[in-house]
């Protein structure tokens, strides 16, 4: 891969190919034109493509009908020097939103496209060593889960189905270092909405109670939840580095650890609590993959409603006799926890 030597990398200049169009000197600003007041500065810009839809195709070597699929969902934005383009009405910093686009699509093309931890480093990277005047990119990620199909109990070639249950996501800022060159990337991996329950072995009870309180202790109760959890990884020196990472599978372990854990310790601890399930949950994948920095998961409580059904000829459905539950949609109990490998100051 050629990619990182400097020689193949021509940055480009702001200001450099806006020459048949008014110069900012010479054309009025829109903010100057509409007279609008001198109050407030900009304090904060990022701008590019969101909704940026790829889909990947891999042959296998040796078999071209076996194939691999791979669906992105792309969100790359840029930060650097283009505050003109917002304060004077100059576009010639403006590393067009459709530039980005095409360019999602061609290093789809050239790059390995998985993982999309990797994916989004190659391609923050590129922003930040081709346009000099761009600071940082950042790179969301939302991935399609296509899973093969069997088939008569075989896996199939080329066909699979879409699983829009749980949802994949992956953060990347990829920041210029010292060098003037792409350099730290910071990568958060995130797991959503797998969606659990368990009817027993969870339990709430000893919590505060005060005049405003009216829910009774409880040692065995449904526990539903939407499971959201991130986890971020120790700072890496260069999409080189996260390239090195990719290549020992860090990024699926990591993902598989968190998840397996998660299921794991759900279904069989008996919960004294959320707060107190999540939190074993991200110690337990803290200790077990040495690349994870920190974990953050919000967790919704699904209540599932007790219903007294004695107004029909004295049926007994509550405590130690319920069977039939409510499930209520809201309001919901939300709980948020993020565990660091390193102490930390609380904010
Ligand atoms: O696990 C729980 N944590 C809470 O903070 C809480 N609050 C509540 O009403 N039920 C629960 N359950």
């Amino acid at each position: 891969m050629t990619k990182y030597t400097d020689s193949k990398v021509h940055k480009v200049e702001a200001n450099q190919a806006t020459a048949p169009f008014a110069t900012p000197e010479s054309s009025t600003s829109i903010s100057d034109s509409a007279n609008v007041g001198a109050e407030g500065q900009l304090s904060w810009a990022r701008y590019g493509k969101d909704n940026v839809r790829v889909l990947k195709v891999s042959r296998d070597p040796t078999d071209r009908e076996t194939q691999h699929v791979t669906e992105y969902v792309v969100c790359c934005l840029l930060e650097g020097n283009v505050d003109r383009s917002y304060t004077h009405a100059d576009n010639s910093p403006i590393v067009a939103t459709d530039t980005i686009k095409n360019t999602v699509f061609i290093k789809a093309k050239e790059n390995a496209i998985e993982p999309a931890e990797l994916f989004g480093a190659e391609l923050g990277s590129h922003f930040v060593n081709t346009y000099k005047h761009i600071h940082s990119a950042h790179v969301d990620i939302s991935l399609v889960t296509w899973t093969r199909m069997s088939v008569a109990g075989k896996p199939h070639k080329h066909s699979f189905v879409a699983n829009k249950n749980e949802r994949n996501f992956v953060h990347v800022d990829v920041f210029e270092g010292a060098n003037g060159r792409a350099g730290p990337v910071s990568i958060t991996s995130q797991l959503k909405d797998l969606t659990v329950l368990k009817s027993t072995g969870s339990m709430f009870y000893g919590f505060h109670r005060d005049e405003y309180t009216t829910l009774k202790d409880t040692n065995d109760r449904i526990l539903s939840t939407d499971i959201d959890a991130s986890w971020r990884f120790g700072q890496f020196e260069n999409a080189a580095a996260v390239a090195a990472a990719a290549k020992d599978n860090v990024f699926k372990n990591a993902y598989e650890v968190l998840r397996s854990n998660t299921l794991e310790i759900f279904a069989t601890q008996n919960s004294p609590s959320v707060q107190a399930t999540m939190y074993d949950i991200a110690r337990k994948t803290i200790a077990e993959v040495p690349s994870i920095d920190n974990i953050t998961i919000s967790l919704p409580n699904k209540h599932y409603v007790e219903l007294p059904l004695d107004w029909y000829k004295g049926t007994q459905n509550t405590g130690k006799n319920a069977e039939v539950y409510v499930p209520t949609s809201d309001p919901n109990g939300l709980i948020k926890c993020t565990v660091s490998r390193h102490a930390r100051a609380k904010l």
